[in-house]
C-alpha cells in the first residue's frame, strides 16, 4: 500500500518542529541552531532547505539535528540568505528518507520547499483524487498532497495557488514554504499547531516555539495567527487572512506535554501553565503524603505547582538519565519498556518509608506509570499515590501528534478505578477538563471549546474524512462478513 494509514498505526511518536529565517548570512546555520532547540518535537529525522541566486539546496537525514548539521561541510552545502528546516516525527507515511522534510519539488513557477507541523485529516482522500488525475507522488507523507495541490492549481500567482491548495485541506498545518516569491509562513484557520514570528537584526524568523528564537538571541515579535499567511521577501513582511475565519482551537496538549517549559505558547509561559495545572490538581484531588515526587522530565513543573498549593515538600525521588530519549516516542513496545527502566531510577534513600504522591503530565499506554509505581514500592515507599496533570487520554490525535489507536490508550480501555489497580497505585486522580482550562486562565465553553482538547473529550474541531472513510470500509467489510 502506498500510504501508511495514521489511524491504524500503533506507534506513539510525537510531532514536528519547523524553523525558517529570511535575510541572514549563512541562514542554514541559524536554522540548524533553531532546529536543535526544537529537537524535543521530533527526533526521527531532520532537514534544511536553503535558497540562493543559484536555486534551492537541501540536506535531509535520519536522526538528530546534531550529528547531521554540526558538520561545516553540510552547512556550507546549504548556501543562501534564506532557509527553512524541519524535525520530524511521522504521523502519515513511514520514517523512510523519502518522507523526511522539507519536501521539495520543481513546479512550473520555480522551486517549492515545504516544512509542515501538523497532519492533514483528508490526505488519503485528496491523494486518491490527485492520483486519478495523474499526479505521481514521490513520498507517502500527507504533506506532499499540498505540493500537488499547489502544482495543479489553476491560479497564476504563488500565494493564490497556495491558498487554493490549503482550502482543500482539512486538519492541522503550521507550514513554512520557501518559494521564489519569498518565505511564506501559514497556520491553519483553527491554529491547532503553534507558530511564532521573531526577529534578529534585519532577519525575520518563524518557529514552532519561542525557545528556538531564544537560542539564537532573536526576540519574539508575535504569533502567526490562526488562518494567517505571512509573506516575507525583498518588499518586506506582508500578512494575509485568506481563509474563512473560525474560532481558534490551539492544541491544549502543547501546554501539558509537548512544548518546552521555557517556551511561550499562545501568549502563555508553558512553565507557568504547568505549575498552575499542578496547583489546580492539588485543589481538585488532594492527598495526604510526605513528599511530592515528579516523574521527570515533563512532570516537574506540575509537581512544583502541586507542592506549592498543597504545602507538601517537593523532592526529587526519581532521577532520570539524560542519555535516553523520550519513552513516549520509541518505536516498539519492547524498546518503550526498556526505555523506562533505563531512563528513571528511584532515589531510594529518600523514598524509604514515605507516603509519596507522584505527579506526571499524562498517562497514555500506562507503561511509565506501571514502572514508576513499582519502582517506588521496590524503594520502600509506605504509600504511592498518583496525580495526573491532564484528564484521561481517551482519544487519538489526528493533528500531528502520533498517539496510538484508541484501543491502546489505557483510559479508553478502563475507568480511573481500574487504572489505579492496573498501575498498582493506592490512589489515582486526573485533573478535570474544566480544571485544566481554569489553570490556563479560561473557562471551557462546551459549545465551542477555546482549544482543541479532543484527545480528552473526543470533540474534534475538524472533519476526519480519512478516518470516516476507514470506518465506512470496515463496516462494509462487516456486512460482507456477516452474510
Ligand atoms: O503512559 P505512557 O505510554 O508511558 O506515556 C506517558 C508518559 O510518556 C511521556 O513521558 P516521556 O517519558 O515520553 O517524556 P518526558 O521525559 O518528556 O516526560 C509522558 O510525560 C508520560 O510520562
Ligand atoms: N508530526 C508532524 O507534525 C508530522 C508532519 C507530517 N504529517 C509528517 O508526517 O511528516
Ligand atoms: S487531539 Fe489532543 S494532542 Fe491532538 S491537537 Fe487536539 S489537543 Fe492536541
Ligand atoms: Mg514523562
Amino acid at each position: 500500500m502506498l500510504t501508511t494509514n495514521p489511524f491504524d498505526d500503533d506507534k506513539l511518536r510525537e510531532e514536528c518542529g519547523v524553523f525558517g529565517i529570511w535575510n541572514a548570512d549563512a541562514a542554514a546555520s541559524f536554522v540548524a541552531l533553531g532546529l536543535h532547540a526544537l529537537q524535543h518535537r521530533g527526533q526521527e529525522a531532520a532537514g534544511i532547505s536553503s535558497m540562493d541566486a543559484a536555486g534551492f539546496h537541501s540536506h535531509r537525514a535520519a536522526g538528530h539535528v546534531a550529528g547531521t548539521f554540526d558538520k561545516d561541510e553540510v552547512i556550507r552545502a546549504l548556501p543562501g540568505r534564506t532557509a527553512i528546516g524541519h524535525v520530524r516525527y511521522s504521523t502519515t507515511g513511514s520514517s523512510a528518507m523519502r518522507n523526511v522534510q522539507p519536501l521539495f519539488a520543481e513546479l512550473a513557477d520555480g522551486g517549492f520547499a515545504v516544512a509542515h507541523n501538523g497532519n492533514i485529516s483528508n490526505a488519503m482522500k485528496l491523494r486518491r483524487t490527485l492520483n486519478r488525475r495523474g499526479s505521481i507522488f514521490q513520498s507517502t507523507s500527507d504533506t506532499e498532497v499540498i505540493i500537488h495541490l499547489v502544482a495543479t492549481s489553476h491560479h497564476t500567482q504563488m500565494l493564490d495557488r497556495i491558498v487554493d491548495a490549503l482550502n482543500q485541506v482539512e486538519g492541522a498545518y503550521s507550514l513554512l514554504m520557501l518559494t521564489e516569491a519569498g518565505l511564506i509562513a501559514c497556520r491553519d484557520p483553527l491554529g491547532i499547531r503553534p507558530l511564532v514570528m521573531g526577529r534578529i537584526g534585519d532577519s525575520v524568523i518563524f518557529a514552532s516555539e519561542t525557545v528556538a528564537l531564544d537560542v539564537i538571541g532573536a526576540h519574539y515579535e508575535r504569533d502567526v495567527g490562526p488562518g494567517e499567511m505571512v509573506l516575507v521577501n525583498g518588499d518586506g513582511v506582508r500578512s494575509f487572512r485568506p481563509f474563512v475565519s473560525a474560532s481558534p482551537r490551539p492544541c491544549i496538549f502543547e501546554h501539558v506535554y509537548f512544548s518546552r517549559p521555557d517556551s511561550v505558547v499562545d501568549g502563555t509561559s508553558v512553565y507557568e501553565s504547568r505549575k498552575n495545572i499542578g496547583a489546580e490538581l492539588a485543589r481538585e484531588s488532594p492527598v495526604e503524603a510526605d513528599i511530592v515526587v515528579p516523574v521527570p522530565d515533563s512532570g516537574v513543573p506540575a509537581a512544583i505547582g502541586f507542592s506549592q498549593a498543597s504545602g507538601i515538600p517537593f523532592e526529587l525521588g526519581i532521577i532520570r538519565s539524560h542519555y535516553v530519549g523520550r519513552t513516549f516516542i520509541q518505536p516498539s513496545q519492547e524498546v518503550r519498556h526498556l526505555g523506562v527502566k533505563l531512563k528513571h531510577n528511584a532515589n531510594s534513600a529518600l523514598i524509604r518509608g514515605k507516603k509519596v504522591v507522584l505527579i506526571d503530565d499524562s498517562i497514555v499506554r500506562g507503561t511509565t506509570s506501571v514502572k514508576i509505581v513499582q519502582m517506588m514500592r521496590d524503594a520502600g515507599a509506605a504509600e504511592v499515590h498518583m496525580r495526573i496533570a491532564s484528564p484521561p487520554t481517551r482519544h487519538s490525535c489526528f493533528y500531528g501528534v502520533d498517539t496510538p489507536e484508541r484501543a491502546k490508550l489505557l483510559a479508553a480501555q478502563m475507568d480511573v478505578a481500574a487504572m489505579a489497580k492496573y498501575i498498582n497505585a493506592d490512589s489515582l486522580a486526573f485533573i478535570s477538563i474544566d480544571g485544566l482550562y481554569r489553570a490556563l486562565g479560561d473557562s471551557r465553553n462546551p459549545a465551542v471549546p477555546q482549544r482543541c482538547d479532543a484527545c480528552f473529550t473526543g470533540d474534534y474541531p475538524t472533519r476526519l474524512t480519512d478516518l470516516t472513510d476507514k470506518e465506512m470500509a470496515q463496516s462494509a467489510l462487516r456486512v460482507v462478513a456477516s452474510r
